[in-house]
This record gives structure tokens, C-alpha cells and sequence, in this order.
């Protein structure tokens, strides 16, 4: 085994443990990164295709809001283009397609209300809901006690507003609402602006597509520091003495002062701790499980929807097939269609064989676009749960009785170890930003402790 010496480790190459590196290295400190992986990027995956498409299997979009990643995208000169949203989306609901534009659907007035009134509850309290400690509101108890589906029940009256913000909760959250407490999504809601921002393209979290796709930026900003990062290189054991910590993986055994500690929760369990983390940190951290998503792409000669006035975007109630985005460039000839399946059915569709997989995606879109929609040049999907270093996505969540008995412990640092990763996040938790200003909070509390 290879014993290095290093001032800081940073456990993790995805955005959060760069942005840690990177603030590290700009005030000249002396650390390393180890990465399980081949590669870093973590939750992003950017893949070039044969057809001169480039796709994002793990994150993609950047909101106007997302300031942090704007940097980094301003700092590397990198391009660039909204998500297409001309034209008219389409809704299919029990077998009927409608037309409409904007975010929310077309359907009858009284649902329509009834959907409206619900977002509009959600954003008025969520606006209530501190970032750094929600377990204070006054009702948090109350809210953290019971799930997001628990209070659908009870606040949204007509069958088809409950299925279009089941729909809409699925495409935020990778999950379903019986999942996750009432008082985790509120504080996800604010921590993202608000609901509407969560599920807009415009002036939303779907705005903005890079040209080089998510991970082409990380790769740009780790690229003056990649000799300190150590690929293929598992933390199995982290123990701690009085000046600092020792970490093991199969084949190092590293000496440091201080950890970053970056893996999503569900994995800091894997690891491990001697002494052994605090009861309630440990429990936290049984208590954060993943969503499920799986991402298709469909590449096309053109992107002929365009043609008949649709915008490619569709929400639909029938599995697997709930949402649908254009995110080809304007400039493209190729039509790119991205499909999401999440929560629940993703969790049944990944199970299927990639042949049955296809057949039933293009089947579903072309029961809404025709005959072409059946025909694409390239069929690519990337389940999230197969990951062994993810575990699923896009975040880790929480349940009831999570962040009122245990949110306290998110953040907190044990002993020289500090924690960071978007689920540490107080802005834009669960996405790129958060995991940003994450890694930059956890390199603050390192710096102040060691300079
Ligand atoms: C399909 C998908 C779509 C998404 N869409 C968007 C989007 O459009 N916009 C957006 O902002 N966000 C999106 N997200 C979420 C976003 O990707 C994450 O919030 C972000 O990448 C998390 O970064 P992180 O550094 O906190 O964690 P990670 O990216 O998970 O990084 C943690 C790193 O730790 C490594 N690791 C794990 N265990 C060990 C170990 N034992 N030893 C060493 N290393 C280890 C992992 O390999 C990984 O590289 C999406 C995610 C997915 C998967």
C-alpha cells in the first residue's frame, strides 16, 4: 500500500469536490482528491455520439438563478443555448392529446383552478421555510410528520390536478410524493426559488443547455489541478487521531489534516469511520435514500415536430413515458428528444430488457407525434440506480421525521471531517449550484480551521 502525505482530502470529483479543490488550490494549499471512479463528474455524464449530438446522461440544465455555475460557465468561455420552447406543448391524458402553451396544461377549468390554487399553496409556504434551519418554523413538527402525498389528499380536490402535480413532483424530485416529508419539499421548493422555477424552462431550472454538456465544464475547471486527483480510487476507511485523519482505499493509505468529505449520503454509510460517526449523523444518514430516473434520448434526421408547431415538450399519464424536452440545438439539423421516466416507474421500467425498453418509449411517442416519431437514428438510455457510486438520483431525499430530529446534523463537521455535496446545500439543494457552493463552504471551514 502507497502512503501519501497531504494537508487536505477531498473525497469525491464530482461538482462539489471541485469547487472544494478548486478554492484550495487558489489559495495555494496543499491537497489531493481521491475519486472511486474512472472519471470525474460524479452526477454528470457527457457523452459525444456518433451523429455529432452531445448529451447529458446526468445533469444538464442551468437555471438564470444558478449564479455559482454561471461562473465557472463565464470563467471557461463556455457556450451556451435555451432549451427550444417554441411552439405548442401537448398533454395526454386518458387517451386524449390537447395542445397548450406555457408551463401548465390545458384541461378544464375547474382542474385548472384547482392546479393553480395548489402550486400557489406550495410557493406561500415554502416562502415561510428558513434555508439554513427549517426545522424551526413554527409548524415544522406538523409538516416534517406527514408526506407530501398525505397532504395532497387533503388539499387538491379534482382527480386530474392531483395527477398533473403528481407528474410534476416526480420530474422535481425523482421520486413520488409518498416518499418525501412535506417539510423536505417545501424546503426544496424555496431552496430552488420556488415550485415554478423548479419545473419552467424559462427563467427556470430548465433555461439553459451548455454546448459541452456539464461535464465538459467541470473537466475545464479541474483541468489546472488534475495531477492531484486520484482516479479509481475508493475511500473504504477514514479514522481519525488527534491532528488528523488517515484514509484508506485498497491500494493508498493517506495521512491529512483535514477531510472533505463529498459522496452522497447514501454512500457515507459504506464507509468505514473510526471512531464511528455520531449516532444521530449516522442515523441521518440511513435516512437520505435516492430518487430514481432514467434518461432516453431520441435522435432524429430532423427535429420534425418542429415542423407541425410542437415545441417536443409533452406531459403524458401513461408509463413510462411522463415528460418529454426538445434540447436540440437551433443550429442542428438532428432532432434530439429527451424522455424522462422517473420515481416509481423508472424503478419498474429500468428492470426491463433495453429491447422491450425502446420498444415501448417509441411506441408512446408515436402515439403522439406519428410514424416518424418511431423511426429515430439512435435510442440511448442511462438508468441512474445501476450506478454504484450514485446509487440513484437526482439527490438524496428525505422522508418524515428526517429534518426536524436530524436536518441539524447535515452540515456539522466531526472532529476534521467536513461535509459537503449538493444535499448539504442551503441554495439550489439537489442541484449543480448547490453542490458548488457546497464544496466552497466546506473549503471555508477547512481554510479558517488550518490557515
Ligand atoms: C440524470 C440526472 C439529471 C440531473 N439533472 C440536473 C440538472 O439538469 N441540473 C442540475 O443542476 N442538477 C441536475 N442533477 C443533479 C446534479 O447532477 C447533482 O446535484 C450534482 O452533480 C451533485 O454533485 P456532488 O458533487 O454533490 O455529488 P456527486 O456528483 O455524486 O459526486 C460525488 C462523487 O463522489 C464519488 N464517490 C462516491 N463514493 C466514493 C468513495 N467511497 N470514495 C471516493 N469517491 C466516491 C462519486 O463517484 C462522485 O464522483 C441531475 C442528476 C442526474 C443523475
Amino acid at each position: 500500500m502507497k502512503e501519501i502525505n497531504t494537508d487536505i482530502l477531498i473525497v469525491g470529483a464530482g461538482y462539489a469536490g471541485i469547487a472544494a479543490a478548486k478554492k484550495l488550490h487558489a489559495a495555494q494549499q496543499d491537497f489531493m482528491v481521491i475519486e472511486a471512479r474512472d472519471r470525474i463528474g460524479g452526477r454528470t455524464l457527457t457523452e459525444d455520439l456518433e451523429s455529432g449530438v452531445t448529451v447529458d446522461m446526468g445533469a444538464k440544465w442551468v437555471g438564470p438563478t444558478q449564479h455559482l455555475v454561471w461562473e465557472w460557465i463565464k470563467e471557461t468561455h463556455t457556450e451556451t443555448y435555451d432549451t427550444y420552447d417554441q411552439g405548442k406543448n401537448l398533454l395526454k391524458f386518458k387517451n386524449k392529446i390537447t395542445s397548450y402553451t406555457g408551463t401548465i396544461p390545458k384541461i378544464d377549468p375547474i382542474s385548472l383552478i384547482d392546479l393553480g390554487i395548489t402550486i400557489s399553496k406550495m410557493n406561500k409556504l415554502s416562502a415561510q421555510i428558513s434555508l439554513t434551519e427549517p426545522w424551526n418554523h413554527p409548524k415544522a413538527k406538523e409538516f416534517d410528520a406527514m408526506t407530501l402525498a398525505t397532504w395532497m389528499e387533503k388539499h387538491i380536490w379534482t382527480a386530474k390536478a392531483k395527477h398533473l402535480f403528481e407528474i410534476g413532483i416526480q420530474t422535481v424530485f425523482a421520486a413520488e410524493a409518498s416518499e418525501i416529508s412535506l417539510l423536505f419539499a417545501l424546503f426544496y421548493f424555496k431552496s430552488g426559488d420556488n415550485m415554478d422555477t423548479l419545473i419552467s424552462i424559462k427563467n427556470g431550472a430548465q433555461q439553459s443547455i451548455l454546448k459541452g454538456g456539464t461535464q465538459g465544464l467541470i473537466k475545464k475547471i479541474a483541468a489546472s489541478f488534475l495531477d492531484k486527483i486520484h482516479l479509481e480510487s475508493p475511500l473504504l476507511r477514514l479514522s481519525q487521531q488527534a491532528n488528523g485523519i488517515i484514509a484508506e482505499t485498497k491500494m493508498l493509505k493517506i495521512n491529512a489534516r483535514k477531510c472533505i468529505l463529498t459522496i452522497p449520503p447514501v454512500l457515507i454509510s459504506t464507509i468505514e469511520f473510526e471512531p464511528p460517526l455520531p449516532q444521530q449523523k449516522a442515523q441521518l444518514y440511513q435516512r437520505m435514500p435516492m430518487g430514481a430516473a432514467m434518461k432516453v434520448y431520441l435522435i432524429y434526421p430532423t427535429p420534425f415536430w418542429r415542423e407541425m408547431g410542437f415545441s417536443g415538450q409533452i406531459v403524458s399519464d401513461e408509463y413510462p413515458l411522463k415528460v418529454t424536452f426538445d434540447v436540440g440545438h437551433t443550429d442542428s439539423e438532428l432532432g434530439v428528444l429527451l424522455v424522462f421516466v422517473e420515481g416509481n416507474d423508472a424503478r419498474n421500467f429500468i428492470d426491463l430488457e433495453e429491447g422491450t425498453r425502446r420498444k415501448m418509449i417509441l411506441e408512446r411517442v408515436e402515439k403522439i407525434f406519428g410514424h416518424q416519431a418511431s423511426m429515430p437514428m439512435q435510442y440511448i438510455d442511462k438508468c441512474w440506480t445501476e450506478e454504484v457510486y450514485s446509487r440513484g438520483c437526482y439527490t438524496g431525499l428525505m422522508g418524515p421525521n428526517t429534518l426536524t430530529q436530524f436536518g441539524h446534523q447535515i452540515r456539522a463537521p466531526f472532529k476534521h471531517i467536513h461535509f459537503a455535496g449538493t444535499e448539504t446545500a442551503d441554495k439550489w439543494c439537489g442541484y449543480l449550484d448547490g453542490a458548488i457552493s457546497s464544496g466552497y463552504r466546506a473549503a471555508s471551514e477547512v481554510l479558517k480551521e488550518t490557515l
